[in-house]
């Protein structure tokens, strides 16, 4: 399709043209170093310019390579960035949950001058990637764990509250009925997930409330439904990187409680808006204080 010349969109080929020079620079440092390392690396990209490489059988274009690129940078980096922040707002109005967070980080990893290696972040990290795969797989929820630690259910309660994905979209690939309505083939619907994460026939009474603890016997426990949390959708197409941002996220708290007490500013206006992922209008300004090492 063609588009017009406009500020707009001569703005929007500048940028696509700027992101594909970035990851074509990538790229290229990945060729160039394979050559010396004779193979492309075990991640992601690695696995993608392998399929680009088989001769013949060449699986995947660069033009794909480039466009897998884009959306696992899109989906990844402010979905797992506005969770943070969610959390730090949390955190920052309920001293006492930040407080309790904060001595589960030091027991487990502990204090700030103590490397956060992997077995102590495994220690924070519940959500195991074997099940998740047999969950996906037999399409369960794949969140569905119990005995968690508080600072998962702290995340979780963040993603019920402050989902970064407030609406999905899906389209029927056949005629249903949905409790009475009909919905004909091809209808494209809607899921509200930010409203029916605060549905209190699901939820509670308190379902508008910050309560971690709902999630102390796991996911599937929290809610009147098991795959009541949508935060990372549900079924085949639910979020592959799920796992990964959980523990960054996990990660990155952890470092943070452990050096630092943290408020909201005064200067904070409470205005969640959704510019494709729930973020604070005006930013979350906060007042840090370095804690005793
Ligand atoms: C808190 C962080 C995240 C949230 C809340 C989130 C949420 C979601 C949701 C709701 C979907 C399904 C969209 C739909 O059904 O239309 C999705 C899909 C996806 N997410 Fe995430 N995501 C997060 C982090 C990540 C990360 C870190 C990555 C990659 C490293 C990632 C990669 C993807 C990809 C590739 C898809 C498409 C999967 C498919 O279509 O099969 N996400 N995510």
């Amino acid at each position: 399709m063609e588009y017009a010349p406009t500020k707009a969109n001569v703005r929007r080929w500048q940028l696509e043209r700027k992101v594909r020079d970035t990851l074509m620079a990538i790229i290229h440092e990945r060729l160039d170093a394979a050559r010396v390392a004779r193979g492309y690396g075990t991640d992601l990209l690695g696995l993608m310019l392998e399929a680009n490489s088989g001769g013949g059988k060449r699986v995947m274009s660069m033009d794909e390579i480039i466009d897998e690129c884009k959306t696992f940078f899109f989906a990844g980096h402010d979905t797992t960035a506005h969770l943070l922040t969610w959390a730090m707002f949390l955190l920052g109005t309920h001293p006492e949950w930040q407080q309790r967070l904060r001595e589960e980080v030091l027991r487990e990893c502990g204090g700030a001058g103590t490397p956060l290696h992997g077995d102590a972040l495994n220690k924070l990290k519940l959500v195991n990637s074997q099940v998740f795969l047999f969950a996906r797989s037999r399409l369960i929820h794949p969140l569905r764990l119990a005995g968690d630690l508080q600072v998962t259910m702290v995340l979780y309660e963040t993603l019920r509250l402050y989902g970064a994905v407030s609406m999905i979209g899906r389209v029927a690939t056949a005629d249903a009925d949905l409790c009475g309505v009909k919905v004909p083939r091809g209808t494209v619907l809607a899921i509200p997930i930010a409203m029916l994460h605060r549905d209190e026939e699901v939820w509670g009474a308190d379902a508008g409330g910050f309560n971690p603890l709902r999630f102390r016997d796991g996911v599937g426990r929290a809610a009147a439904l098991p795959g009541a949390l949508l935060s990372f959708s549900s079924g085949p197409r639910s979020c592959i990187g799920q796992d990964f941002a959980m523990l960054e996220a996990k990660a990155t708290l952890a470092l943070v409680l452990r050096r630092f007490a943290f408020g909201v500013a005064p200067e904070y206006v409470h205005a969640p808006t959704d510019f494709l992922t729930l973020q604070p209008l005006q930013g979350l300004p906060v007042v840090l204080k370095l804690l005793d090492p």
